[in-house]
């Protein structure tokens, strides 16, 4: 006789569940419109495209995919054509099917600077207020273009966020598939490890602080090295160059319009985009003298969601764990390596008072107009004198490119002068590794790096201001 499974009746009573919530939850989404969503901190939504034709932020989903949200996230699916979507496994904290998207301007918008893609693309700022929809009007038009066969250097310079790499860093990285719509960072990066779309290589300087004005004048230079560091990809790879930048800003505003200036300079900027902000449209159109430079402004998406501070910590948080980890469809197994503490250079990125930003602009205007050696390092980064658990634990470091660096001669005293600080801000990072464990008594440090290594390529590394917790 046979045995009564109580698995089999669990698992029908599970896909039963399934489908009767599958059938409950469909979603369609007119021509036009888009349909908007929020998964709670703890859920995670699954979502399939079941008719038609639907996208994230310019970047296509699949037919009959599942797609899973982690919370807590807050994003629209919208449809040129109308599409039916099917979601389950938990209920969004609000959703609904807006008519009002903003897709069919950035659609315009995306068709004028595809004129432009000629021998050199459009290089484009974009600037406006808080939570405006900066992050999102720059990954639809990133996506767009690399739906037409272009390679757009996507560049983020606002150091809360993260496009291919963790928060505290200035990146730039050509879009040469899909963005990941399942990762808060876009996508997988080649330090992390495999990826179902081809890897992204990102350019990243790390800042290691919060907030730009944290160090405006190490954010400056980092823009600055950014910047050249764009323009030898664009010059070396006739591809990236004919498709263009499209640049990320944090919230500025006009009292920061020298950073901006920085900024058009540094990337050569031809079209600045205003999201949102009459008034700021009408403050640049006064100050800004640069005939190259075209000003244009669009309307925020009344779907924009305000980030408080613990959600955008949650949010990076978050993107430090699928940075080791992966995502539940692609995990990730990250390693853990012990070093010696006395092996090691430590460098942290200066944090400055919350000085008035209009002096320090103008003082490094004068720096700018000055022979480069004047720059003052001392101001910009220094050396970490007594690395221990105090000042290590839980904390995300940079791993920097020390080639250009005499590193015995570091390791061998307390210095830290302009040899050491200056070729590390110039080059780039080469990932991240977080301190899992620090054991002053034997002098270890345990660090979780995202790739298997023998020992790790640098033997420099800089402290950021941020911290994970497992
Ligand atoms: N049309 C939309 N529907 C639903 N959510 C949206 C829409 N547009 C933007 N959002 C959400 O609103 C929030 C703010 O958007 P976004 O991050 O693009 O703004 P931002 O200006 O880049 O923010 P920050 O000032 O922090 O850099 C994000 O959570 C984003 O996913």
């Amino acid at each position: 006789m046979a045995t009564f499974d109580p698995s089999i009746l669990q698992s029908i009573l599970n896909k039963t569940k399934t489908e009767s919530s599958e059938s409950a939850n469909i979603v369609e989404v007119p021509p036009f419109q888009e349909w908007r969503f929020e998964v709670a901190a703890k859920d995670k939504l699954k979502l399939k495209l079941v008719d038609g034709t639907a996208e994230i932020f310019g970047t296509e989903l699949s037919p009959n995919i599942e797609y899973a949200f982690q919370g807590s996230i807050k994003l629209c699916v919208f449809s040129y054509s109308g599409c039916k979507l099917h979601f389950w496994n938990c209920q969004p904290l609000s959703e609904y099917v807006s008519e009002e998207s903003c897709v069919g301007q950035y659609l315009t918008l995306h068709l004028g600077l595809e004129k432009q893609r000629v021998v050199e693309g459009p290089r484009v700022l974009v600037i406006g207020g808080k939570d405006s929809g900066k992050t999102a009007l720059c990954r639809t038009l990133a996506s767009y273009a690399e739906k037409q066969d272009h390679q757009p250097m996507l560049v983020n310079l606002n150091p809360r966020d993260f496009q291919f790499v963790i928060p505290g860093n200035l990146s730039a990285t050509a879009i040469s598939d899909l963005l990941n719509v399942e990762n808060v960072a876009l996508g997988e990066s080649v330090a992390t490890g495999p990826s179902f779309y081809h890897q992204k290589q990102p350019l990243a300087k790390t800042f290691g602080l919060e907030k730009f004005s944290d160090n405006v004048k190490l954010y400056r230079y980092l823009i600055q090295q950014l910047g050249k560091s764009v323009r030898r990809r664009l010059d070396n790879d006739l591809k990236v160059k004919k498709s263009g930048v499209i640049v990320d800003t944090p919230a500025f505003t006009i009292k920061e319009y020298d950073i901006i200036e920085e900024i058009v300079a540094s990337f050569n900027i031809n079209v600045l985009l205003i999201v949102g902000s009459e008034r700021l449209l009408v403050d640049f159109k006064k100050k800004m003298q640069n005939p190259a430079v075209t000003l244009l402004k669009l309307n925020k998406s009344s779907g924009c969601v305000d980030k408080d501070d613990k959600y955008e910590r949650e949010l990076q948080q978050r993107s430090i764990k699928e940075y080791f980890y992966g995502i539940d469809r692609l995990q990730l197994s990250p390693y853990s390596i012990t070093v010696n503490l006395k092996d090691f250079i430590f460098v942290r990125p200066k944090e400055t008072e919350h000085v008035n930003l209009s002096f320090l602009s103008g003082d490094l205007a004068d720096d700018d107009e000055a022979p480069r050696e004047t720059v003052n390092f001392k101001q910009l980064a220094e050396r970490v004198k007594n690395p221990g658990s105090d000042t290590l634990s839980n904390s995300i470091l940079s791993l920097m490119d020390d080639s250009q660096i005499d590193t015995l001669k570091y390791l061998n005293s307390n210095d830290d002068d302009e040899n050491l600080i200056k070729p590390l801000l110039d080059s780039s990072s080469l990932g991240f590794c977080y301190v899992q464990n620090c054991n002053d008594e034997k002098g270890k440090l345990t660090l979780l790096v995202p790739s298997p290594v023998q020992q790790l390529p640098t033997r420099t590394l800089l402290l950021t201001q941020f911290r994970y917790h497992e």
